[in-house]
């Protein structure tokens, strides 16, 4: 069965579309990295895909369900500055949100619930900060623990919006750690990514946007300068230099 397959997506804002007839179908156990220019729809996708926004036309489907049918399958970890960090709660009770999903919404979580909300909080090096208030954490923490929230879940497809934006190294490496582990429990996982540099390392396959798809394939087919210069137009000559000089 197919993770996510997306058929023909076109998203709208204000009549304006930013997404057109974009097609893929995620293939189970890879790390797939998003990626295109500022403004490509990268975020639009993920939150079409997930039923946050309207879409205009096409179809997807979760394991050949739609999203509404499969939402315990599906983990999302937003853009974290998308997040109201205010919000008076503390590191564990927004890892334990992940599980409600499991628990359901009018219960309360129990010890078994408890213990494995710490655990997700352990494994993203966290557990110290369990009962700090999330507004008090910085950039790289708040974002570990919304990976910790996205692990409680455990859920067999996962959507990340820029998970590595302003992190220090450490916590990126971490970051990746878990994303492998995660594709080594064979779940799928979704990354808008920014980091040219990186795709090749990151990412098993690709899917290059700029409106439209402009590509999608195993990374090492895919993420070509041609393809690269469709997706970033004339902004490719410094691309060039830069991923040439990376390498
Ligand atoms: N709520 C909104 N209302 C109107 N237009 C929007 C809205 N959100 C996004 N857009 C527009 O839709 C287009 C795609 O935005 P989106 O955030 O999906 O791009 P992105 O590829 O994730 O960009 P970035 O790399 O800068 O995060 C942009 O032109 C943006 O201005």
């Amino acid at each position: 069965m197919v993770p996510v397959r997306v058929e023909n997506l076109t998203i709208a804002y204000h009549q304006k579309p930013v997404l057109q007839e974009v097609s893929f179908e995620a293939p189970q156990g890879k790390l797939i990295g998003i990626v295109g220019p500022n403004g490509a729809g990268k975020s639009t996708l993920i939150k079409g895909i997930l039923g946050l926004i309207p879409i205009a036309s096409g179809e997807v489907r979760i394991y050949e369900e739609i999203y509404k049918k499969q939402r315990k399958k599906v983990g999302y970890v937003p853009q974290r500055g998308t997040v109201d960090w205010d919000f008076p709660t503390n590191a564990l009770d927004v890892v334990l949100m992940g599980r409600y999903g499991h628990i359901g919404w009018f219960k309360r979580p129990n010890k078994k619930d408890q213990d494995f909300a710490k655990a997700c909080l352990q494994k993203v090096g966290m557990l110290e900060f369990a009962n700090r208030q999330i507004s008090e954490l910085s950039g790289g923490q708040q974002q570990r623990v919304f990976l910790a929230r996205a692990l409680a879940q455990e859920a067999d497809v996962y959507f990340m919006d820029e998970p590595f934006v302003g992190v220090d190294a450490a916590t990126e490496k971490a970051i990746i750690a878990l994303l492998n582990e995660l594709k080594e429990m064979g779940k799928t996982v979704l990354v808008v990514h920014h980091d040219l540099q990186t795709v090749e390392e990151y990412f098993d396959w690709v899917l290059l946007l700029n409106m439209r798809k402009i590509a999608f394939g195993p990374t090492k087919s895919t993420f070509t300068i041609e393809n690269l210069q469709k997706a970033y137009g004339g902004r490719l000559t410094f691309l060039q230099d830069q991923l040439i000089l990376g390498k």
